[in-house]
């Protein structure tokens, strides 16, 4: 019943917002005319919420006072983005924080952790103050990008296309915010989060993408999270594993092994995933944690090295609204903490969209807004778009992106425009064609309205010191562990990775029967004659190869399973690829860049041979030596001409 009680609550609320987002002038005039609840007040008001609250019938009064005064913090707040997440933020009962849940001890025994956890409720109902997660400060990082654009090459049989994915995307985001990338399917949201993410090699886009005012450079990889749609992850490793050898590979060897693991378990909490802190991941064949906790599992990994810059493509596709929205207070309470969140996301419900600082929405690749989220209705209404029915803010931007008009009422100046050109392919089924919505009028209207002074402020330096914004690209990249340790974690994380493969019923069995064919063919073939001598070598030729090639194969097809893992794991340098080399064209040997200092020696047979560093040039004439750690863009290898047979004597990084 109170549950009811609480989703009836729930929808007033929405419904409220939802009214006040559809004319957002007379919202703006509410909130001049009455006066503003604090934060304090209203997460006080929060926490004796109804499904929070411990006692029944007693709190109905308080109850209904709390909910009429969230109403009124939210029509007070609506003015400001910022207000309005904390309004929500406040309204779940806590507010979270990347150093630890911050709460008020009067409100701990009202309120429950980021999960459904048991265990960690129960604590924070016994009073038990957790200990906080310790992680260093970070450096702010100040995201700008103008201009992006992106196209891609398909090759045909006979010709060759260019396709236009992003035209034009401008926009920022500063520490302490969360931008959304919101559009439909299609839009090109995953393509900008991996161009700004550093993920698209900077000679395929146009336009400017900075980190402080400094281009991309490999050390930041070490300061990026990236979260990607698909969730990978090693499916028999349990939780705790996965995020503990994380730990271990990922974090600055100053901490010891005792403080990475204790940081892997300090994510297990905040993340609220206790109680499956023991459970297998779980793939396709192997059934394991669900998928909200999955995708939690996947953000851990990236927090756990206290990321300055965090990307995440569709965190909270294919969960719960509830789950969501959690994941959501989570970005924010990392976002809080000085790190700059940027998020790609669906379909949000309203009550999650209320949650983003900054929105950029695509259609077709190109910009139809970018600015404070809680701006974007007044945005569009101003330029004669409005929902004609109570609607999910999100919902209506979406079917704008899409050009569905239906519900939405659009401006006269448009619907001039389609009436006076009259053109038949304007018009379909008495709606007007998306295309013309898109391109002639959002695009055209952003562009007129907003980009220019969107791009003057982007222009403006970022409000830190000179000192600090070059630390961006000038610190020295350093592996979290050495490289007997990385070899060490890898082993042992493999073994326990593939020992369910490796002593599976269908192995064993293979085994035996091969050893019990072998054992029959040479039953009693004894070694008391010459022939029978050279039957023997037979078996142990056979016995030899079998042994041989079996680890070989093993090994060989384990790789293609691991290739997801080894480049998602390799993008945030998670462990140096020494070991595996790879040939280009036969003759280009690529080593790890050039910040890893590697010392090379090698001999060739082809005409001249020599060591370079890709992107500074190709030096002629140098046969060995330490690679320059200023060529942090680099990398680093060796190029022999006319010779496919390049021997490596050593290749040693001097860690
Ligand atoms: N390498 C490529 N080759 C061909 N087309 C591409 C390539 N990369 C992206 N695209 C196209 O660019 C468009 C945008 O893709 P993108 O994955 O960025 O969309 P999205 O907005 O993230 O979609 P979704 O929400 O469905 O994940 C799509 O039409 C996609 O087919």
């Amino acid at each position: 019943m109170m549950e009811k009680t609480n989703s009836a609550s729930s929808l007033i609320r929405t419904k409220s917002v939802e009214t006040i987002l559809k004319s957002p002038v007379s919202s703006a005039e509410a909130a001049e005319s009455s006066g503003g609840l604090s934060r304090k007040s209203s997460r006080r008001l929060a926490a004796a919420s109804p499904g929070r609250s411990s006692s029944g019938n007693g709190n109905k009064t308080h109850i209904r006072k709390s909910r009429s005064a969230q109403m009124k913090f939210e029509l007070d707040d609506l003015g400001s983005g910022a207000a309005l997440s904390r309004a929500s933020s406040a309204s779940l009962g806590f507010s979270f924080s990347f150093t630890g849940f911050t709460m008020p001890p009067d409100e701990i025994a009202d309120t429950k952790p980021f999960s459904d956890d048991d265990i960690a409720a129960e604590d924070l109902e016994a009073g038990i103050s957790k200990k906080k997660l310790q992680t260093e400060p970070t450096l702010p990082i100040y995201l700008k990008f103008t201009d992006v654009t992106y196209k891609v090459v398909l090759k045909g049989m006979t010709s060759t296309v260019e396709k236009d994915i992003l035209n034009g995307i401008t926009g920022s985001v500063s520490p302490g915010e969360v931008l959304a990338l919101m559009g439909p399917s299609g839009s090109g949201k995953t393509t900008l989060l991996s161009l700004l993410g550093g993920r698209v090699r900077e000679s395929t886009y146009g336009g400017s993408i900075t980190y402080n005012d400094q281009s991309y450079s490999k050390s930041l990889k070490s300061r990026i999270g990236f979260v990607t749609q698909d969730d990978v992850l090693f499916p028999h490793l349990t939780v705790k594993e996965t995020l503990t050898y994380a730990a271990r590979l990922r974090l600055p060897r100053t901490l010891t092994k005792e403080e990475k693991d204790q940081r892997a378990s300090d994510i297990i909490y905040e993340l609220g995933l206790e109680r499956c802190r023991d459970t297998m991941i779980g793939g396709s064949f192997v059934r394991g944690v669900s998928g909200g906790e999955r995708k939690r599992v996947c953000i851990g990994n990236e927090i756990i090295v206290n990321p300055s810059l965090l990307f995440l493509d569709e965190p909270t596709s294919g969960l719960d609204s509830t789950i969501a929205l959690r994941i959501l207070e989570t970005l924010h309470g990392i976002a809080e903490a000085g790190k700059t969140v940027i998020t790609t996301i669906h379909q949000p419900s309203s009550r999650l969209f209320l949650k983003f600082d900054k929105l950029i929405l695509l259609g077709k690749g190109s910009l139809l807004y970018f600015g404070k989220a809680a701006e974007a209705m007044v945005y569009f209404s101003s330029v004669g778009c409005s929902p004609l029915i109570a609607m999910n803010p999100a919902e209506f931007m979406l079917d704008l992106a899409n050009g569905n008009v239906t519900d939405i009422s659009v401006p006269s100046e448009l619907e001039d425009r389609v009436q006076t050109e009259n053109s038949e392919d304007e018009i379909k089924n008495g709606k007007m064609d998306p295309a013309v919505v898109h391109e002639q009028y959002l695009v055209e209207a952003y562009e007129t309205r907003v980009a220019e002074n969107e791009k003057r402020k982007i222009r403006s330096p970022v409000p830190i010191d000179e000192e600090i914004k070059s630390k961006v690209c000038s610190a020295k990249r350093e592996w979290g562990a050495s490289w007997l340790e990385q070899y060490s974690i890898l082993f042992w994380r493999g073994l326990k990775e593939r020992k369910h493969d490796y002593f599976s019923w269908l192995r064993i069995t293979q085994v035996l029967a091969t050893a019990t064919i072998l054992g029959l063919l040479w039953w009693q073939s004894g070694s008391d004659d010459p022939q029978k001598l050279q039957d023997q070598a037979g078996l142990l030729f056979f016995i030899s190869v079998f042994w041989g090639f079996f680890p070989v194969f093993t090994a060989v097809f384990t790789f293609p399973q691991e290739r997801a893992m080894l480049s998602k794991e390799r993008a945030v340098d998670m462990y140096s690829c020494i070991f595996y080399g790879r040939l280009k064209n036969d003759r280009w040997f690529l080593f790890p860049h050039c910040g890893d200092s590697v010392s090379v020696h090698y001999s060739c047979s082809g005409t001249w041979a020599g060591y370079w560093c890709y992107t500074d040039g190709f030096e002629e004439g140098n046969h060995s030596g330490l690679c320059d750690s200023n060529d942090l863009h680099a990398g680093w290898g060796i190029l022999c001409e006319g010779c496919p047979d390049i021997h490596i004597m050593a290749s040693i990084p001097l860690l």
